[in-house]
């Protein structure tokens, strides 16, 4: 039997950078777990009640749920939308986030709202730096079409466009990669962030009652313990009224893959400490960035290689 020689296609990560000094090796982050109503006035007032507590309570980082500023669905997504970049009038929802940032000195990672560009709407998290500016946007890449029968049927294509480009920002609070919800599942874009020194990824997210019990907590450990970083997520609080019944359940993973604090479904403020001297000390551990056999592996997907 002849054997055909394998050869990897060039793997489509960028360099690895070493990871770099974040300013702040130690600090509180605060996960608000927030209920959504329909009232958008109602839930900016809310989410800045609750973001002012968590800093109250030591928190530098505060990190709040995917689309929180409207209820999750396809028919309100078009209502809610604001324009971002057409500044504070067009937004109150990030010029919420701004201000608040500013005046308690704190990074802000402001979860996701629909947002409105020409006329295209996208699931956007915007990350508000200690002086009130925003300093990354991030745009939902992988979007939310999920079909199992019976049990739920999501189609974010409907209204929302993908987002393009993978975010990672450097804050005071170190350097984040941010991803939104479904994104969680393509740990092609853990792996990019990893790659680029992120300390932490920040996945604003609102799982469902099928996917959520299986899923949410399997995927944040898997993203961190693979990748050697912090994984946090924040999840509306659940409404068995709503159209969309959230999973809750915001969680902070440490790079071991263990659960450092999390929920239940109610709303909730997690407190609890990031000790980034801990990636050093893993790493060191099981150096598997050292170990790794890019030579051997390949990360083109298959499936898409052979439908073209
Ligand atoms: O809402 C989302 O984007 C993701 C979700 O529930 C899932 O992947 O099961």
């Amino acid at each position: 039997m002849s054997s055909s020689a394998f050869k990897p296609e060039q793997a489509r990560l960028p360099p690895a950078l070493p990871l770099s000094s974040p300013p702040l090796t130690k600090f509180k982050i605060g996960i608000c777990q927030l209920a959504v109503t329909p009232d958008k006035e109602r839930n900016i007032q809310h989410a800045r009640e609750a973001i002012e507590e968590a800093a109250q309570k030591g928190a530098q980082l505060v990190f709040l749920p995917e689309i929180w500023n409207s209820p999750y669905s396809n028919d309100g997504f078009p209502v809610y939308a604001e324009d971002i970049d057409a500044g504070h009038d067009a937004s109150p929802s990030t010029a919420m986030l701004s201000e608040v940032s500013s005046r308690l000195k704190i990074t802000v990672v402001g979860g996701s709202i629909p947002e409105r560009c020409g006329d295209k709407l996208y699931n956007t998290c915007c990350v508000f730096g200690t002086d009130g500016k925003l300093k990354a946007k991030h745009r939902k890449i992988h979007l939310f079409d999920i079909d199992i029968p019976g049990k739920i049927t999501f189609m974010e294509s409907k209204t929302l466009t993908a987002g393009e480009t993978p975010t990672i920002v450097d804050t005071d609070v170190g350097r984040i990669g941010v991803g939104i919800c479904y994104d969680i599942r393509f740990q092609e874009l853990a792996m990019i962030y990893a790659s680029r020194g992120a300390h932490l990824l920040c996945y604003p997210g609102a799982f469902n009652m099928t996917t959520g019990p299986l899923h949410w907590e399997l995927l944040q450990r898997a993203r961190a313990v693979d990748n050697q970083l912090y994984v946090a997520t924040c999840s509306p609080a659940r409404d068995t009224g709503a159209g969309y019944v959230a999973w809750g359940h915001s969680t902070l993973v440490g790079p071991f893959g263990e659960v450092l604090a999390t929920t239940e479904h109610d709303e909730d403020i997690i407190i609890a400490e990031i000790d980034y001297s801990i990636l050093e000390q893993r790493r060191a551990n099981l150096p598997l960035a050292m170990q790794r056999r890019g030579d051997l592996y390949q990360l083109v997907d298959i499936r898409r290689v052979s439908a073209h």
